[in-house]
């Protein structure tokens, strides 16, 4: 047993080490390539075979405890009731963390993993991102400096979707985002279709909303949730990934016409480091302080990274 101080024995997490989190992995085995992970991280984002073997087979080992039980629970729960008709409803997993930060890494790389363990499970990802109001809709409503704020998503939809989902419903419609035009495609959708594990991704995940004065509850989206992710690092850290990414972006995916920030790739370096600076500071860094970390605590798991992007510390919830 290690020794813990009094501040981790008050807290609700045990704290790990990253290499003392891989001994968890037990015999997990590997089952991505180096190529199959280089494929699967996004642009600024190191992660690479060991960060997987480190950090991944472990939380990948601890999940499937969770879908278990989960399991289990279910086929209890049918003979407890004697019904047959019961539906079996996905297991939700939801990731959070700032923009920037590398969540769609990870939530891809977590589906890649989960869709190979030996019951070849059906695992689909969506991200909040498709739940955004329309630039049109965000321009009218004055709330273009919001994108990514808790008034700057149609709620009720993704709400909806959850329900849905958790009720076990086919065919569930999914709205869709585009980074390169900075805007939801209209007419364009993902259909989930009853899978085993869905993953959940977006800044949004685990916020509150408050309470309506009339008492009436208000269902939270972490409500729906079997197990949360939070991927943390310093501020600082995440600043310089934003605006890293942002001069990367300016040489690679801006340049396309289509770009919403096409303009940028065009000017020179220093005042297109301006420009994302302003974003940062006026947008992602606000919204982080003031909506996003608040909801760290609410987690089951927190991924704390370190300069280089990797994993130093795991924090997992005491049960
Ligand atoms: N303006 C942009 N143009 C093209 N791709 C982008 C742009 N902004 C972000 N992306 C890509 O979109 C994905 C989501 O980014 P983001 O929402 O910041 O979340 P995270 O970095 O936590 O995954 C990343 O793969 C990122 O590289
Ligand atoms: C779409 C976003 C809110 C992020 O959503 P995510 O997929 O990370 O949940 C973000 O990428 C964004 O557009 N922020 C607004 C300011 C900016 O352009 O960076």
């Amino acid at each position: 047993m290690d020794q813990l101080n009094a501040s981790e024995i008050y807290s609700p997490y045990r704290f790990f080490a990253a290499d003392r989190w891989a001994g968890f992995r037990a015999d997990t085995p590997l089952t991505l390539t180096a190529d199959e992970v280089e494929r699967l991280r996004s642009m600024n984002d190191p992660v690479d075979l060991e960060e997987v073997r480190r950090i991944y087979l472990a939380l990948s080992r601890l999940l499937s405890a969770h879908v278990e039980a989960s399991q289990l629970l279910f086929r209890q729960r049918k003979q407890f009731l004697n019904v047959d008709d019961a539906v079996k409803t996905p297991f939700i997993i939801g990731i959070a963390g700032s923009v920037a930060v590398g969540k769609s890494t990870t939530a891809r790389i977590l589906k890649e993993l989960l869709r190979r363990w030996p019951s070849s499970p059906k695992v689909d990802l969506v991200t909040t991102d498709g739940f955004l109001l329309p630039n049109a809709e965000l321009r009218r409503q004055n709330l273009m400096d919001r994108k990514g704020f808790p008034d700057s998503y149609d709620v009720g939809a993704l709400l909806r979707f959850l329900s849905d989902i958790k009720s076990g419903r086919s065919n569930v419609k999914a709205p869709l985002y585009s980074h390169l035009t900075y805007d939801v495609l209209q007419g364009e959708e993902q259909i989930v279709d009853r899978p085993d594990i869905l993953i959940f991704e977006g800044i949004n995940v685990l916020q509150v909303r408050d309470l309506p004065g009339d008492g009436k509850a208000v269902p939270f989206v972490s409500d729906f949730f079997d197990f949360s992710i939070y991927i943390d690092a310093d501020e600082d850290l995440i600043h310089s990934w934003y605006v890293d990414r942002f001069m990367r972006l300016r040489k690679t995916a801006f340049t396309n016409p289509q770009s919403f920030f096409h303009r940028y790739s065009q000017l020179p370096a220093d005042a297109a480091r301006a420009i994302a600076e302003g974003l940062w500071a006026n947008i992602n860094a606000k919204n982080l302080r003031e909506n996003i970390l608040p909801t760290r605590p609410r987690a089951d798991l927190i991924l704390r990274k370190g300069a280089d992007h990797l994993i130093q510390e795991v924090a997992l919830r005491k049960l």
